[in-house]
């Protein structure tokens, strides 16, 4: 099957970024994917809490998901809204990082709020405290498909090992890592990461990624990496979309899942021990 991952540079314009990746999913759907993959924070890239708590709406009443599902709908393919930033009932006020997996019919078939924030001093100019925003999920979550069960995480969730093995070992082949890396994280472990999670579990790691620089308001500026990755089951790179706006389509097999894992079993080979 053709999978197609859109690779963007959200604004912190909810309205324009619907446009813009729409106009881009309905073109993947025409050149033939089923299998259509977003960023992370598809909606919204924004610096700013207070244009989040003005713009940002409630899961219920978002334009953003009722246009996706309405969308997956009219085009009849499978949609992975890598995340929207959602408003929440949590108590601090703080907003969901939230990733949708939409059926042909436009139904919401599976939700996953990201469990690991990016509280990260890279260095002393770029600093990121994402649990001041957002309200950690604390449920990993697998969804079946007509196309091999999904495990779904968000972005720095990549670098938490455990997390991609227990989504294996509940039965994921196919592990989506909707991400806004920041470019010196990025270049020094994304694709290292990336491959490891894939040769760890033998699932094929989709990685659709924002790219570039983004007028996040009031401002500021934030800039992501870039460089969505297609890796195969086996640990291959089979695309890298470099750092442009652009889609990237990608051939999937699910028996390439269970060829990688006859070859190395090690998902069958966990032990018990002792703490150190
Ligand atoms: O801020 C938002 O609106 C949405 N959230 C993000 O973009 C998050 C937190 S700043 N980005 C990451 O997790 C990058 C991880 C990363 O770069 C690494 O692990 O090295």
């Amino acid at each position: 099957m053709l999978i197609a991952l859109i690779q963007t540079t959200s604004s912190d314009d909810p309205r324009e970024n619907l446009a813009r990746i729409s106009a881009r999913i309905r073109e993947a759907a025409n050149d033939g994917a089923t299998f259509i993959l977003t960023p992370e924070v598809s909606n919204c890239v924004s610096m700013s809490r207070s244009h989040q708590e003005q713009i940002l709406q409630l899961e219920a009443d978002d334009l953003s998901l009722s246009g996706y599902r309405a969308l997956a709908g009219e085009l009849g393919v499978w949609l992975l809204i890598g995340s929207l930033a959602l408003k929440t009932g949590d108590v601090d006020g703080r907003f969901a990082n939230r990733s949708f997996l939409i059926d042909p019919s436009g139904e919401i078939v599976a939700r996953y709020d990201k469990i690991h924030m990016f509280d990260v001093d890279v260095n002393k100019d770029e600093t990121y405290r994402e649990s001041d925003g957002y309200r950690p999920g604390a449920k990993a979550v697998v969804a079946p498909t007509p196309f091999g069960d999904l495990g779904l995480s968000i972005c720095y969730d990549l670098r938490f090992a455990y997390l991609y093995r227990a989504l294996a070992q509940a039965g994921a082949e196919i592990l989506t890592v909707p991400a806004a890396f920041s470019p010196v994280t990025g270049k020094a472990h994304w694709e290292s990461l990336l491959r490891a999670r894939a040769i760890e579990t033998g699932c094929y790691v989709l990685a659709p990624a924002q790219t570039g620089q983004h007028s996040a308001g009031r401002g500021k500026e934030r800039q992501t990496y870039g460089h969505s990755l297609v890796i195969s089951p086996w640990g291959e790179v089979l695309a890298d979309g470099g750092t442009e706006e652009r889609t990237v389509l990608v051939e999937i097999d699910r028996s390439e899942v269970a060829q990688a894992r006859r070859k190395i079993a090690a998902l069958c080979h966990d032990r018990e021990f002792e703490g150190p």
